[in-house]
């Protein structure tokens, strides 16, 4: 009996150790994690600025889907300090009041914001309401933070975390509490159960953690708060409206579309690194790599590789690779994606006249796809097309450029109408235009042997899974060798840039250069028509890297066809493009 007793008190003991420990240190860790990533100055430091971009958008996370989490977790933390506090025998009477205070209040609200509707009714409606009057009367700074609160406010009382949370913070410690309590006969059915739902809490804090990691992911941020405030345009926009009603009589009635302002043309491109310095590559190479339409890896894996592996190497050697780049590729020590980018918008600008206002935006970096978006607002387009500048659909690009430009709509409670310019791969202005600038270019290189097509790839299984990339480039390089006149042994489609160990579409630009070279061949082209513009991809790795192996394995000469860029033929074709695409709005 004695024995019994002794290993019941043992038990009990492990038990108290459990939970006291285990426990506190789970509830601190995830408060101090919670608290510091969605609070006050912490929240905007770390959260995201207009582009999402914030420690948050690296890390995977959503605000305002958090802030449940984070009340539970501060809520726990609170409880746990004051509990600590106690065992420092602080006098008993003002903690015991701080802390029925603190859990009377968190068990409301957390009960009054789970699942149950009538949370939702009480909470959720009327502090959006609340939300939508600041919007409307306060400063602009003030309607911002009003509305960022309200939205993670009605966020959290739809939240689904909400019932979780409201086991792991109410529920499990009133067992815990009831189990340390019960008397010593059941001394190792308490110790089993108390095991059991100590396990359980450190379970649900360790999974809705992880839970709310990798279920959000950075493309999918809210950018900025869908209650900002548009006042500027308000005179204007009424007058549009009302225009049909004045000239058709009272009816209002216009078979016509009417006109909203001028055609916004939003040109969308990858993006590139602003500078060749490491920070600035690393920045950018993150924000691209974690993009999940780019890997299709779960980002709180991905976030862990790319971060701790990947980026810490990348960043100084394809540093070095833009520093070459910047300063070979005639654009004035700067980008030449951004470089002809930027002047094939001003061609087609001119080209589409004052109709239209055409800016662009890149993917990843700077000026952004928001920025060019807020600006065609500003220009009072109520109707855009969206140019991606991918000839060939693949979705680790195209659909991610969707993705973006529809992320950064969400800001406006006044969304352009938005078309897209489909695919535009065997598009006969766009094929001729690289006919006609190939064939020039051509002409002052004689004696080509062969022409190498590259296109860029893309991993094998993205294919495999639904991705139409390799027909859409089997069929404009088809498009272009008719084009050209090229027999069917004079030319070869090859893809370049593989990343990563996955295996990547065949046969490879670096292994067909190689067995050119080794097969005796002296003189070849290689033309790049997915890329619109020169970038690292062409200029570096074709006409400096793959341009040596070639040499290295017997050949003399690897001729690199500039790409489209801002040629007087490629910005006739593109107007022509959008041009089409704006059927019934002109
Ligand atoms: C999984 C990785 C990558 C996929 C998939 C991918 C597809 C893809 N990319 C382009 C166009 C460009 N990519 C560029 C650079 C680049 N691409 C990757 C990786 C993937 N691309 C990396 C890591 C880089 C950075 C450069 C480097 O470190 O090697 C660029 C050039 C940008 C520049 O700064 O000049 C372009 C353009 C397409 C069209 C495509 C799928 C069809
Ligand atoms: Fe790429």
């Amino acid at each position: 009996m004695q024995e019994f007793q002794h290993r019941t008190e043992e038990c009990e003991r492990a038990v108290s150790f459990d939970t006291a420990r285990v426990d506190g240190a789970t509830q601190l860790g995830a408060a101090v994690f919670w608290a510091a990533v969605t609070s006050g100055a912490g929240y905007r430091l770390l959260a995201h600025d207009e582009q999402g971009q914030g420690l948050l958008a690296l890390l995977g996370l959503q605000d305002a889907a958090q802030l449940g989490s984070a009340v539970h977790e501060a809520v726990g933390f609170l409880v746990w300090g004051t509990s600590a506090l106690q065992r420092n025998q602080v006098p008993a009477l003002s903690l015991r009041f701080v802390r029925v205070a603190v859990k009377a209040a968190a068990w409301l609200a957390l009960t009054a914001m789970s699942y149950c509707p009538v949370g939702r009714l009480v909470f959720g409606r009327p502090l959006r309401r609340l939300a939508i009057t600041c919007a409307q009367q306060g400063s602009a700074a003030h309607a911002g933070a009003m509305a960022r609160f309200a939205r993670a406010f009605a966020a959290m009382a739809t939240s689904k975390q909400g019932l979780l949370a409201l086991l792991n913070a109410a529920i499990l410690p009133m067992l815990q509490r009831a189990l340390r309590g019960a008397g010593t006969d059941t001394g190792l059915l308490r110790g089993v159960l108390g095991t059991v739902v100590t396990s359980l809490r450190v379970i649900l804090t360790v999974t809705s953690a992880v839970a709310t990691y990798t279920q959000l992911r950075p493309a999918h941020l809210v950018p900025s708060n869908p209650w900002e405030a548009e006042p500027a345009h308000m005179e204007y926009l009424r007058k549009t409206a009302l225009a049909t009603v004045h000239e058709h009589g009272d009816d209002g009635i216009d078979e016509n579309t009417p006109a909203g302002g001028p055609i916004g043309v939003l040109v969308c491109n990858l993006g590139t690194t602003p500078t060749p310095r490491a920070t600035d590559v690393a920045q950018f190479l993150k924000e691209f790599l974690m993009d999940p339409r780019v890997v299709e890896v779960a980002p709180w894996v991905w976030s862990m590789v790319l971060n701790g592996f990947i980026i810490p190497i990348r960043k100084y050697t394809s540093g070095q690779l833009y520093e070459r780049l910047f300063q070979n590729a005639g654009t004035g020590n700067t980008s030449p994606l951004v470089h002809h980018t930027s002047r094939f918008t001003q061609q087609v600008q001119q080209h589409l006249g004052s109709n239209y206002v055409v800016e662009y935006g890149m993917r990843y970096g700077e000026p952004s796809i928001g920025s060019a978006l807020a600006a065609l607002k500003r220009r009072e387009c109520e109707r855009v097309i969206v140019l991606p500048k991918y000839p060939q659909y693949s979705g680790t690009t195209t659909a991610s450029i969707y993705d973006e430009v529809f992320a950064c709509a969400r800001r406006y409670r006044f969304v352009p109408a938005i078309r897209i310019v489909p695919p535009f791969y065997s598009h006969p202005a766009y094929i001729q235009a690289i006919v006609a600038t190939a064939s020039q270019f051509l002409a002052q290189h004689s004696n080509i042997e062969r022409f190498v097509i590259s296109f860029h790839g893309i991993p094998e299984r993205y294919h495999l899974r639904g991705d139409p990339y390799p027909w859409h480039c089997e069929a404009t390089a088809r498009a272009i060798a008719a084009g050209m006149c090229w027999s069917k042994d004079q030319w070869m489609l090859s893809y370049q840039s593989v990343f990563g160990k996955d295996p990547w579409l065949l046969p490879a630009t670096d292994a067909t250069v190689e067995e050119l070279g080794k097969q005796g061949v002296k003189r070849i082209a290689v033309l790049c028509p997915g890329f619109l513009t020169d970038c690292l991809e062409t200029i570096d790795e074709n006409g400096t890297e793959n341009a040596n192996v070639f040499k290295e394995n017997g050949g003399e000469e690897l001729v690199l066809v500039p790409c489209l860029n801002s040629s007087p033929e490629w910005c006739e074709a593109a107007a022509a493009i959008i041009q089409h695409e704006a059927r019934g709005w002109e």
